[in-house]
């Protein structure tokens, strides 16, 4: 197969969640594999991934919201986690207030798509997928679409028996055909901003900045490893400082691009503002909610800019 050109062929059976629905995604040559995403779009993605803690997010705000505070029995989840019991509650306030603030933004986002854009490791999995779960919309990741419509082939190995730019125009792809979507949290591909086509599709929803510094990222990176990430992978050095060397060059490589989203979530500003003395104190779910306070403001924002001149509130 001639890298670059054989993109793959997604076809939107519907785009409401609750109706049948799905892509279907094959490749020329190779591969006649389908891309089949369930009827009912539900979270598509698993939640195995995310922290501990956050994962069960959702499960204590059923517990706390049932009495308006924070119930005792929430003790009882986390006894063998050796986590405090005011760690407990603060993390389950954080998750109120999460829901709190989706509940409050759902009507005006006019099911609208979120995409996560952001370096390599900045989050927008794991946050992604939080987010989703609080405004009760779909999540997909990109890499995950584009691998499953190359037949299965992981990114690293796409890369690999292909080429970038064969990843990057199936990425193109995934993101056109998604943009046609509503109620979804995308987790883009770090690379996705660096075509300008990309942001047209991800323009039709709003596009959220995970701005995580580097040494974070790196921190992170080299916690997991680069298998699945082959623009850090390298067989020899230090994990921490060849991540860190690879992601100061994209860094510098992307540019301000990152900055041309709608909303940009900033952790060394929320770190400042909650007496954090290092950003790997957040939590997703504070990250998740920051990520709603900003989209709030842009659409105020944006509300204003169309409210006519005659018409002032
Ligand atoms: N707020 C956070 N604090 C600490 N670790 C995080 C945080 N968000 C994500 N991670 C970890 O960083 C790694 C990369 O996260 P991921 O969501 O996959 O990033 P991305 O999708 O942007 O590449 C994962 O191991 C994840 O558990
Ligand atoms: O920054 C990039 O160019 C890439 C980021 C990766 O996604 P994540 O940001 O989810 O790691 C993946 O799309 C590919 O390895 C290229």
């Amino acid at each position: 197969m001639e890298a670059g050109t054989a993109g793959l062929r997604l076809q939107l059976c519907s785009l409401i969640p609750g109706e049948r629905s799905g892509i279907v995604g094959g490749l020329p040559d190779h591969s006649t594999s389908t891309l089949q995403l369930p009827q009912r779009w539900p979270a598509a993605e698993d939640t195995s991934n995310v922290e501990r803690l956050s994962l069960t997010h959702s499960r204590r705000t059923r517990l706390v919201s049932r009495n308006g505070r924070s119930d005792t029995r929430l003790s009882s989840l986390y006894k063998k986690s050796g986590v405090n019991s005011e760690t407990i509650h603060a993390l389950a306030d954080e998750a109120v207030l999460l829901k709190k603030k989706a509940e409050d933004l759902t009507p005006r986002l006019n099911e609208r798509c979120i995409y996560l854009i952001g370096m390599m490791g900045s989050g927008k999995s794991t946050v992604g997928k939080i987010l989703s779960e609080a405004l009760g919309y779909s999540f997909f990741d990109s890499d995950k679409l584009v691998e499953q419509a190359v037949g299965g082939t992981s990114v690293a190995q796409i890369f690999k028996q292909y080429s970038e730019s064969f990843f990057r125009d199936n990425e193109s792809e995934v993101l056109h055909s998604l943009s046609s979507m509503h109620r979804l949290v995308v987790a883009t591909g770090g690379g996705a901003v660096i075509r300008p086509l990309n942001w047209n599709y991800m323009k039709k929803g709003i596009t959220v900045w995970l701005d995580v510094p580097l040494e974070a990222l790196a921190r992170r990176i080299a916690a997991v490893g680069t298998d699945s990430r082959p623009l850090l992978h390298h067989e020899s050095g230090d994990p921490y400082d060849k991540a860190l060397v690879r992601l100061r060059n994209l860094s510098r490589e992307r540019g301000e691009v990152y900055a041309n989203a709608d909303v940009r979530v900033c952790l060394e500003y929320l770190a400042t503002k909650q007496g954090l003395g290092d950003v790997s104190a957040i939590t997703p779910t504070a990250i998740a909610t920051e990520a709603l306070v900003g989209m709030e403001t842009f659409l105020k924002k944006t509300a204003l800019l169309e409210m006519p001149r005659d018409n002032p509130p």
